[in-house]
């Protein structure tokens, strides 16, 4: 079985009295790219903060590593999670590579690491370049080799796209894709946008209004949208009474008929019998409901997804 590298058991925060993170009972698998994902103040940062200990539980536990977290094996665990909250903030007149300098003189980690890292954010070939003229997409490259400088087994990173273009929100999920497949990473990463937490992520977690309402693979988050096929012809009032004499579910809608999900025999079946009737098909679609509708089921509406 799978070991899970986070697990949080009635997980709760509360900030003046009021609850922004409810009895959250999360879990991360060793390998994962597991996607955190709810809108705008669902309650990411502060899950996250508490896993990293920057924000104190109001109730509940967190095992990391397998270890429950506790004010003495704290800085222990933290030795091996790298982590990139808010934006990250730096030296704007040393260079990349003189800031990464100070932080692996401060963490004791080998200097090789800071060659390593500048390379894995692909950063070597502007690594003697002020940080003040580095775009915002090469600083958020800087603080994810930052995040990795002491070859962390599992990475947190708090939406780090937001903010970048395009070509830098692409560039950060290759760089964060790789990352469990090269070096065996396992990475907690949240987002308050489906698309990019559907093209990272191996595993899904939705908080909504700081519940979880949602926990499993991305596959069988996709198994759940449930699909049917529709069917257009060139005659579908014609079609559809044929199709319900013989006994196939439909429904008329706009131009199309729906019909369930059907094995291919059935298809067949069905693209024979209105042939035969001279019926001519023009189209067969498989559709599905899409990941955006099943979220807004999930978070009932919530805001932002
Ligand atoms: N230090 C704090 N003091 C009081 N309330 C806070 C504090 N930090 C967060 N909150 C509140 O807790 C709730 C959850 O905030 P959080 O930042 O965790 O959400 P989020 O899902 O990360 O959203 P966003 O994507 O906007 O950062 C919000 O209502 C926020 O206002």
């Amino acid at each position: 079985m799978t070991q899970n590298l986070v697990e949080t058991k009635g997980l709760c925060k509360s900030y003046g009295g009021a609850l922004r993170v409810k009895d959250l009972h999360m879990q991360v698998p060793e390998g994962a790219i597991y996607g955190f994902l709810g809108p705008n103040g669902a309650g990411k940062s502060t899950t996250l903060k508490m896993i990293l200990g920057l924000a104190h539980p109001t109730g509940g536990e967190i095992d990391v590593f397998g270890k429950r977290m506790n004010a003495k094996n704290r800085l222990d665990i933290l030795k091996d999670i790298g982590s990139l909250i808010e934006s990250p903030s730096y030296y704007g007149h040393l260079t990349g590579e003189e800031n990464l300098k100070i932080l692996q003189t401060l963490r004791k980690v080998p200097e090789q690491n800071i060659r390593e890292a500048l390379e894995i954010v692909r950063l070597t070939s502007q690594k003697d370049k002020q940080v003040a003229h580095y775009s915002l997409g090469m600083k958020q490259r800087l603080g994810l080799a930052a995040a990795l400088l002491a070859h962390p087994r599992l990475l947190i990173l708090d939406e780090p796209t937001n903010g970048l273009d395009p070509a830098g929100i692409q560039e950060m999920r290759e760089l964060i894709c790789d990352l469990p497949r090269r070096f065996g990473m396992t990475v907690l990463v949240s987002s308050h946008l489906l698309s990019e937490i559907d093209q990272m992520a191996t595993h899904v977690g939705v908080i909504a209004d700081g519940a979880l309402v949602y926990q499993n693979t991305i596959d069988r988050l996709h198994e759940k949208s449930e699909h049917h096929l529709a069917l257009r012809t060139l005659n579908n009032p014609l079609a559809q009474a044929i199709l319900t004499h013989d006994g196939v579910i439909n429904d008329l809608d706009a131009d199309e008929i729906i019909l369930p999900p059907l094995e291919n025999e059935e298809v067949a079946h069905c693209v024979a019998l209105l042939t035969d009737s001279g019926i001519g098909v023009l189209r067969i679609e498989e559709r599905r409901k899409n990941l955006e509708d099943i979220f807004l089921e999930l978070t009932e509406g919530a805001a932002s997804l």
